[in-house]
């Protein structure tokens, strides 16, 4: 069994402004969930939001899926890191020595900000990963590209939770699954294409739930969580 967190969710702040997700977050004590902070939000209100999250209490993953030449990469990551982010990430597909490097650099600087990689986007299926060229299967393509992060020396990947129970054979106890694409039974599929429910996810291995609309398109986001948080209680009892 993976080492999971006591709060696996990790709530993806899909706003398109601060004061909008800053009304959802005054509703949350922190320590109750993670908050991601992706392109949108960022792209819109800077790296402002990620310091004011921290600073409220709350642990910040910020999603912005770096995927460049090794040292652009690794001084973005850099400076993700200096915004006070807890969880920052980039693109496996970005290669070895771009993933290095990305390590390399947050360590030297002294910081022990989680650095994960995107393996298989969430929303693609078979039919798509082949379309971008890549032979491979889904599930070969999401092995292959976990593996290859964790000898890189990073904390953890993004997947489906569809992979959790395939990569916990083979990866270490401690090595992070961070799986999007979480679907409880009373939300909408949207885009994405490889779904599991909050408590499969869990027992399949994953470490933290992102979850995003589920929860702040709900008509009542906070009950939408609270709903969440009993179905991953009752997976756990
Ligand atoms: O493979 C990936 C990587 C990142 N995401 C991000 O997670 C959330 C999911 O939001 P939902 O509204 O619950 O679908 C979103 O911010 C994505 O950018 C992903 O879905 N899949």
């Amino acid at each position: 069994m993976s080492l999971h967190p006591e709060n696996p969710v990790i709530v993806a702040l899909d706003y398109a402004d601060a004061a909008q997700a800053l009304a959802f977050v005054d509703q949350l004590e922190p320590g109750r969930c993670q908050l991601k902070v992706g392109k949108e939000l960022f792209t819109r209100s800077g790296p402002a939001i990620v310091e004011t999250l921290t600073k409220k209490g709350f642990n910040v993953f910020l999603d912005l899926k770096f995927h460049d030449i090794p040292n652009t990469t690794a001084q973005a990551v850099l400076a993700a890191a200096d915004c006070g982010a807890w969880m920052v990430n980039v693109h496996a597909s970005g290669g070895r020595p771009m993933m290095e490097e990305s390590v390399k650099r947050l360590r030297d600087n002294g910081h022990n900000t989680l650095l994960i990689a995107v393996t298989v986007l969430t929303s693609m299926n078979e039919q798509q990963l082949k379309e971008t060229g890549v032979n491979y299967s889904l599930r070969e393509q999401v092995l292959h590209l976990a593996s290859l992060t964790e000898q890189s020396g990073l904390d953890g990947v993004v997947c489906s939770a569809q992979e959790a129970l395939m990569l916990r054979e083979v990866l270490p106890l401690d090595f992070k699954l961070v799986t999007p694409g979480i679907r409880p039974s009373f939300a909408e599929k949207g885009d994405q294409m490889r779904i599991v429910t909050p408590a499969q996810a869990l027992k399949d291995g994953s470490d933290y739930l992102v979850i995003g609309r589920p929860i702040t398109k709900a008509e009542d986001p906070m009950q939408a969580l609270a709903l969440i948080e009993a179905e991953i209680r009752a997976a756990r009892s």
